[in-house]
């Protein structure tokens, strides 16, 4: 049931305090998605600064086709295998299809999140739909990332994962949404397949750090699923880059992507979508 130990803030930790300072003097913020103690580790001793423990592990870990079966009992099991390794990387869980249907079930979920799994910060698929809910969350103490673009939680009602913001108002709509959760109280927005130059827009826009997956170069920090960065997904998205392919090892091709994130080499032009 506790987390123990990993509830208390930790000097040279990130937080949503430094997450900001990073935007603010242009240093990009490397993240990357982990779903146990072993990998965590590796990621934090490379080095990176958010580790999101995302329902992408429906179709990563478990091999499900879709992220949709995934349970909040499961992000908390996750969640707590990851915790338990990181010192300096911040702990984001991701809040899993049909946990908040409104904003009271979603609060009492990302409170589980928190409190059972010992995450530090609740991320959520959806635009100003979710503003009550980023708002709740945010008065009770729980930081919030949005994810805004491509949501794969709604993936029956896009019929598949496919660039989003493409058509000018799809654009301004994001954009709409991307302003709507900022003013709710969102700390951090995650953009997902979106045109890269709609991506700089918004990140140039918004106060709040903005990082990118499949959403090219000018975002204010990059994510990527840790088994594309691996290189031992089959069919990676496009907008991936293998670096356990390119490197001998683990280890190595953790500490190439942080490196590379930070040297804004990653992600190269044929790893976004135009317009
Ligand atoms: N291994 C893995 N990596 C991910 O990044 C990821 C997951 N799983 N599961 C959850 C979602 C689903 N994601 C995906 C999956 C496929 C594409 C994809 O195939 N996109 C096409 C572009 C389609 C278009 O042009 O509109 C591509 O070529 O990459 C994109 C995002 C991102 N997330
Ligand atoms: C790809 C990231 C943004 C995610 O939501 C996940 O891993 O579930
Ligand atoms: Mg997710």
């Amino acid at each position: 049931m506790t987390s123990g130990d990993r509830q208390r803030p930790r000097g040279g930790a990130v937080n949503v305090t430094r997450l900001a300072a990073m935007k603010r003097d242009g240093e990009p913020i490397a993240c990357l998605t982990a779903y146990d103690y072993g990998f965590a580790a590796a990621c934090e001793r490379a080095g990176v600064d958010l580790l999101l423990v995302g329902d992408s592990l429906g179709m990563v870990v478990q091999g499900h086709e879709t992220t949709l079966p995934v349970t909040v009992e499961e992000v908390i099991y996750h969640t707590r295998c990851v915790a338990r390794a990181c010192r300096r990387s911040l702990v984001v869980a991701d809040m899993p299809f049909m946990s908040h249907p409104d904003a009271e079930s979603g609060l009492a979920s990302a409170g589980r999140l928190v409190k059972e799994g010992g995450a530090q910060m609740v991320k959520l698929e959806g635009g100003a739909e979710q503003a009550a809910l980023v708002s709740r969350l945010s008065a009770n103490g729980i930081p919030v990332c949005a994810h805004l673009g491509l949501r794969p939680q709604q993936v029956h009602k896009l019929g598949g994962y496919r660039v989003q913001g493409r058509a000018e108002a799809e654009a301004e709509a994001m954009a709409a949404d991307a302003r709507a959760l900022e003013e709710a109280g969102a700390d951090l927005l995650i953009l997902e397949c979106v045109p890269a130059a709609l991506a700089r827009r918004l990140a140039g826009a918004l106060a709040i750090p903005v990082i990118g997956i499949g959403a090219g170069s000018g975002c204010d920090g990059q994510i990527l699923v840790l088994h594309d960065v691996l290189g031992v997904t089959p069919q990676p998205p496009r907008f991936a880059r293998a670096f356990g392919r390119e490197a001998a090892g683990v280890e190595p091709a953790l500490a190439a992507y942080v490196e590379a994130v930070k040297a804004r080499s990653f992600p190269g032009e044929q790893h976004g979508f135009q317009a």
